[in-house]
């Protein structure tokens, strides 16, 4: 049987990948620090995923087991040998730290073996070249020789994912509700061997239009509705896009990405339209309940200059295009303030010490008298 590791056993790893990796024919090994999923991955072997749509189907999960790396660093090893594909989301901060655990799993394999098995290793993170991130991070950690032989056996294709699965509240903290609605796309150039046949995964050519128009669609929109949506005093996704002037403005949002992304890959103005409309609808989803607070997470990452906000923006003011709603979407960003989350809380501590203007202008690596960060700190102080 093919063997997967898949670094992550939290929403999207047991709600999506472990579930297309196991319906593939794989056996899925989970490898994370949460040692109360790692112990119930071991016990049950299995797990239900449920589909949040009228019909409320679900389906089973088999053939899955769990390793925890902080505890059992030599397992990780192991399984990390025997894979023939290694998958992660974890989130893009936690990349470096798991490609410390699979460079030491890589080099004891080619201490033990003198070559490495041919495998794939992907990201499945929501970050543009996420694959090439973690590839640079393994990297970091070998020995020139096992680098070389890492080149030679290993496909480190870039990949995007896309299914919304938000915090779970089950007794069973294996259980996940999912979206109905799924992709998975992936490099097909930079994989090695024969591309498998794996239901809900696509291989393309060039991952970039894809990647750029799920983080510039999906997840633009996902936090425009967190950052406005929190500052009406929304808690949910579904709550704040019922609020007409939030859905407004969300619509405002996508049409600056739209007239972005459709000049840059010359997509078609009318299919890209039908793509948005679908993706309001997934937010709309009445039988999902995503906290503003999970889609809003991490807003220093978020502010970051190859991501969903800062991004389009800059591009499209080099076009001479103002993007309001990004603009009006950043300011709020600012404000975003969860107890829980500790890049909110180095945001709030920048913006008290440095300054909004400051602040804003380090996490995004701009200048401040940069026109974006200027426009964006005239609407924050209004
Ligand atoms: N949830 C979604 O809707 C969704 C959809 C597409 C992509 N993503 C992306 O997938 C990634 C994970 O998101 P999520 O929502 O599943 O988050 P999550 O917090 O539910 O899952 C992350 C998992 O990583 C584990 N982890 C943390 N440190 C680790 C380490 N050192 N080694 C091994 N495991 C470790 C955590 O314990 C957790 O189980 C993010 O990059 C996110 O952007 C999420
Ligand atoms: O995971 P993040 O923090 O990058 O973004 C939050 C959400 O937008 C994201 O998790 C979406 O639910 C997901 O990307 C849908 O495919």
């Amino acid at each position: 049987m093919k063997k997967a590791v898949h670094f992550g056993a939290g929403n999207i790893g047991r709600g999506f990948i472990g579930a297309v990796l196991s319906k593939a024919g794989f056996e899925v090994r989970f490898v994370d620090v949460n040692d109360k999923v790692i112990q119930a991955l071991n016990d049950k072997q299995e797990y239900t995923v449920q589909i949040a749509s009228e019909e409320k189907t679900s389906f089973t999960v088999k053939g899955v087991s769990g390793i925890n790396s902080a505890q059992e660093p030599d397992k990780t090893a192991q399984a990390i040998k025997e894979a023939d594909l290694l998958t992660a989301s974890v989130g893009p901060g936690v990349l470096p730290f798991i490609a410390k655990d699979i460079a030491s799993g890589l080099t004891k394999a080619y201490e033990a073996q003198g070559s490495l098995k041919q495998m794939n290793i992907v990201a499945c993170e929501n970050m543009i070249n996420g694959t090439d991130f973690l590839r640079a991070e393994i990297e970091k950690h070998l020995d020139e020789d096992v680098k070389r032989e890492a080149a030679q056996k290993i496909g480190f294709p870039n990949s995007a994912v896309d299914r919304i699965v938000p915090i779970q509240q089950h007794e069973d903290p294996l259980t996940v509700q999912v979206e109905p609605f799924f992709e998975w796309v992936v490099e097909r150039n930079d994989w090695k061997g024969a591309i498998p046949e794996m239901e809900g995964v696509q291989f393309v050519e060039d991952l970039a239009p894809f990647i750029e128009r799920k983080l510039l669609t999906v997840n633009t929109g996902h936090a425009a509705i967190a950052y406005l949506g929190l500052e009406q005093g929304f808690e949910t996704v579904d709550q704040a896009i019922a609020d007409s002037s939030v859905k407004q403005q969300v619509e405002e949002v996508l049409s600056e990405t739209s007239e972005f992304l459709t000049k840059k890959y010359s997509l078609s103005p009318e299919e890209h339209e039908r793509y948005v409309e679908k993706i309001l609808g997934r937010f709309e989803n009445p039988y999902l309940s995503d906290d503003l607070a999970r889609v809003g997470r991490a807003p220093l990452r978020k502010l970051g200059p190859k991501e969903r906000l800062v991004y389009p923006a800059v591009s499209l003011m080099k076009d001479g295009v103002e993007p309001k709603g990004l603009i009006k979407t950043i300011a709020a960003a600012l404000y975003f303030n969860e107890e829980a989350d500790p890049e909110s809380q180095s945001l709030q501590n920048d913006i008290k010490t440095l300054g909004a203007e400051a602040a804003f202008a380090k996490a995004a690596d701009l200048s401040n008298d940069d026109p974006l960060v200027q426009a964006v700190i005239q609407e924050y102080n209004s």
